[in-house]
């Protein structure tokens, strides 16, 4: 079974300092990628700091269902064994992608080119997710995808026999709708070229590179075009996963609200394509020190010193959301206990996530007795200070684990308890967040166990 198990509630209730070490998990899209750029090369690949959350263990099944091995040797210790690109057999089974916008946009692309065919689905939010921005570009290819849910999941996916190579604009930030585009690319003969607007995140050009495609990036007047050599042999690699900066973005802010909180983050990627969150914390007056800046696995990691600071509310850059596109609503939690206002714009994309967020962020606040205001594209939050967020509410997640732990966090500063409605699809991004999070001092308890 995928998804997440029977719904559970928990609540947060005011905390004394947060203070330790929080080890945070691997990066959630670099675990999907090395699972399937692994299964789309030659010989093995080897993973440590793999995400074990359940968006990358339906991943895993995934690419065993397309003809790769994968075992799991140790704590975040895999391997794969691929199939080669063009190599995937066809699936006997449904592919259950679980609650992973993920794990299903990028398995299509990786098929789609390859002359099987693949019917997917996924949870009650995934199922209601827009599918349309990659069957789109993938039908370019040759693949045929047939759904009769307005291109929604379930869907199946008649990939091209004989693939064409395609020249795409992505229509908007989306580095999954790319990804799918660069995937499907990799089995068309000549050049898939790809051209995005805004830059988003770039693990699959850099792990595509790392694996031995033949990949160029070119920062023109249109955008950021990326060409691929279609049809390359990628050869297993070695892969040593980062932390996860959107998952060290929960204990970060807490620390931050919680009053003489001071922990460490160790080791979480500073991609630059995925740390605007960090910039906008400072921005709003954090105490927050990235020390020993290195290179891990490619990627660019520093530790994060993070000390409880009084924050003002300011007007987020709207060139900046989609670097830290799934941080909005840890942010929102966070602003709420600023001084004055936070302004965040250019957001649309997080109506179509695992729930619409800018509402679930929108009515949870509301709520909680803080006062919001949202456009179709923009969130703003009325900041009420360090310790002035009334809570006392029920907050629903919408089987998204981001609302579930963004409440979670303002929960510990709130005067009254948080309960969030269902906190399971935590379990899809950051299993061990509540363990983490109670060693660092946090007040958070399942209810009724
Ligand atoms: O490519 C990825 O790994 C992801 C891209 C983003 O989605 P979009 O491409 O839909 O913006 C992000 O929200 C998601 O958590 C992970
Ligand atoms: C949007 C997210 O994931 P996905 O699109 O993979 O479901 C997320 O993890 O915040």
């Amino acid at each position: 079974m995928s998804g997440h198990g029977p719904a559970f509630s928990m609540t947060a209730r005011k905390s004394g300092p947060l203070s330790g070490v929080a080890e945070v998990p691997g990066d959630k899209s670099i675990s999907h990628r090395a699972l399937i750029l692994g299964a789309l090369s030659i010989g093995k690949t080897s993973i440590t700091g793999l995400l074990e959350g359940q968006d990358v263990l339906d991943t895993a099944k995934a690419m065993q269902a397309f003809g790769a091995e994968v075992t799991q040797h140790g704590p975040g210790d895999w391997s794969v064994h691929g199939v080669g690109v063009g190599g995937f057999s066809e699936p006997e089974q449904v592919i259950d992608c679980g609650n992973s916008g993920t794990g299903v946009r990028l398995i299509m692309g990786a098929m789609a080119t390859t002359d099987i065919t693949a019917t997917f689905t996924g949870d009650a939010s995934l199922n209601k997710r827009p599918m349309g921005r990659v069957t789109d570009p993938l039908a370019l290819f040759g693949a045929q995808s047939h759904t009769r849910r307005g291109g929604r999941l379930p869907l199946t996916l008649i990939g091209a026999a004989q693939p064409v190579p395609v020249r795409y604009r992505v229509p908007m930030p989306s580095a999954q709708v790319k990804s799918a585009v660069l995937l499907a690319g990799l089995n068309a003969p000549g050049q898939t070229v790809v051209i995005e607007q805004e830059p988003t995140r770039d693990h699959t050009e850099r792990m595509l590179r790392g694996f031995g495609a033949v990949i160029t990036v070119e920062d023109t007047d249109e955008g950021r075009v990326i060409t691929l050599n279609g049809q390359p042999e990628l050869e297993g690699q070695n892969v040593a996963v980062p932390r996860d900066p959107s998952s060290a973005a929960f204990p970060v802010c807490a620390a931050l609200m919680v009053q003489n909180s001071d922990i460490l983050v160790p080791g979480v990627s500073q991609n630059p394509t995925r740390n605007g969150i960090f910039t906008t914390l400072q921005e709003m007056g954090a105490d927050l020190v990235l020390e020993n800046p290195r290179e891990e696995g490619g990627e660019p990691v520093a530790d994060l010193r993070v000390r409880f600071s009084p924050l003002r509310g300011i007007e987020v850059p709207p060139e900046r959301a989609a670097s830290m596109i799934d941080e909005y609503p840890v942010l929102a939690a966070l602003a709420a206990t600023a001084e004055g206002v936070t302004v965040m714009r250019g957001i649309k994309e997080l109506r179509v996530k695992e729930s619409d967020r800018i509402d679930a962020m929108a009515r949870g606040l509301e709520a909680c007795g803080v006062r919001i205001s949202e456009t179709e594209d923009s969130l703003t939050v009325h900041g009420m200070g360090s310790d002035g967020v009334p809570g006392g509410a029920t907050v629903q997640t919408h089987l998204d684990h981001r609302i579930a732990m963004s409440f979670l966090c303002l929960g510990l500063v709130a005067q009254k308890p948080i309960k969030v409605d269902d906190a399971g699809p935590i379990a899809t991004s950051f299993p061990s967040f509540e363990t983490l999070m109670r060693d660092l001092g946090a007040r958070i308890t399942r209810d009724n166990s």
